[in-house]
């Protein structure tokens, strides 16, 4: 269960992204990771590690190498448990998942122990580690699962929300129609005198669609991650022995003639037209997967996306870069767990909303 605050979580971008920027060309992954990781670790610990200028320090520079270690050992764990006979090639990887573990360890206990101490002197907030640690005694959960629970919600926050929001923007570019059609919702619903917020999103239909158009056409995870059989099932007609494991390639199906009309074009309007549930109880579309194991931050993902894409398009106008045209920009993906575009995008930014709107504003932690 996440704790409301956390599903309300309010998004920046545009403090990271900036009005300074305008006409430059950007790397747009930089900026979108930058908003990731403060929003998780906000979420999460209660913390932002990145300062206003985008700088960050001490316990966040820990933090950032604990996550980038995680995932290349996590990529080699995978090559390994699908290749046996190539655990040969890794023979130092347990000594390097034990090191791991104990440095992520040292550094989530040093920030419990920051929040037992806060509770104790102000009463509970409601990050996720404190829901975590007033629950703690109720569910009897160890330090270590608490410690891995965390993990777990950075680890599959982060990442997919970049995927998700960076596609999307690639497509927005690629299809100027739909770019301006969205901006026009956004100057109708929010106006030129504020900032989109959380409550504006159910009178932003089109900004919506845009979400599960971009899930659908570059889900994060086009495998989903991997389940277990726990017995021998016949599925379709192929026999799944118990111990397999099993990938699931919503991609096939999200670029499937047999389900969806012109499958490969980018066109919001098709959720417009017919309203797809996307958490679960629609086959043809399950970026957030389904069933027990299904995303528990389907919503929050969904929130996020939506938010930072709303800031995106109301305070800019997206083109590519100078001299390259939108069909130039390369949408191939690098193959993975989570799937990035090989080629991290670059567009233009600018500016189209009053020049206060894009001050940076005081924050509640
Ligand atoms: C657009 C954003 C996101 C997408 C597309 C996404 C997608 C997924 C998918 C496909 C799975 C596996 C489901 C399955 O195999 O059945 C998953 C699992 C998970 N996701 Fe997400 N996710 C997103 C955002 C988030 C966020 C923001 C959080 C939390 C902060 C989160 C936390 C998790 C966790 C903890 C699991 C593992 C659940 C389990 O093993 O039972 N995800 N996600």
């Amino acid at each position: 269960m996440i704790p409301s605050r956390i599903s309300s979580v309010k998004t920046r971008t545009i403090c990271h992204v900036g009005a300074d920027n305008s006409g430059k060309t950007l790397l747009v992954r930089k900026y979108l990771g930058a908003v990731a990781l403060n929003n998780i670790t906000r979420l999460v610990f209660g913390k932002r590690f990145m300062n206003a200028e985008g700088v960050i320090e001490g316990q966040g520079l820990e933090f950032k190498a604990i996550v980038s270690d995680g995932l290349k050992l996590g990529a080699s764990l995978v090559m390994a448990e699908f290749i046996p006979w190539l655990h040969w090639i890794y023979p130092m990887e347990e000594k390097a998942f034990a090191k791991h573990g104990a440095r992520r360890d040292r550094l989530t206990r040093a920030i419990m122990e920051e929040h037992t101490v806060a509770r104790q002197k102000s009463g509970a907030k409601q990050h996720f580690v404190d829901a975590l640690l007033t629950l703690k005694d109720k569910y009897d959960l160890s330090e270590d699962n608490i410690i891995g629970l965390l993990w777990d919600m950075i680890t599959a926050g982060m990442d997919t929300t970049v995927i998700s929001v960076e596609g999307a923007m690639a497509e927005l570019i690629k299809n100027p129609r739909v770019q301006q059609k969205a901006q026009e919702e956004l100057d109708r619903v929010v106006g030129f005198e504020r900032v989109v917020t959380e409550s504006d999103f159910s009178n932003l239909p089109y900004l919506q669609c845009i979400v599960k158009e971009a899930l659908r056409l570059h889900p994060p995870t086009p495998l989903m991650l991997p389940h277990r059989s726990n017995s021998h099932v016949k599925i379709g007609g192929y026999d799944i022995p118990k111990g397999s494991n099993v990938h699931v390639n919503v991609w096939a199906i999200f670029h499937d003639l047999a389900v969806w009309n012109s499958p490969l074009e980018f066109r919001p309007e098709r959720f417009l037209e017919e309203d797809v549930d996307m958490k679960g109880h629609d086959f043809r579309l399950l970026p957030f997967g389904a069933g027990r194991r299904m995303c528990p931050g389907a919503q929050l993902g969904i929130n996020l996306v939506t938010s930072m894409l709303g800031h995106l398009l109301h305070h800019f106008v997206w083109t590519p870069p100078q001299g390259t045209k939108p069909e130039e920009i390369d949408m191939s993906e690098n193959p993975g767990l989570v799937t990035y575009m090989s080629t991290p995008m670059r567009a233009v930014a600018t500016p189209r909303l009053p020049p206060e709107l894009y001050k940076r504003m005081p924050y509640e932690m």
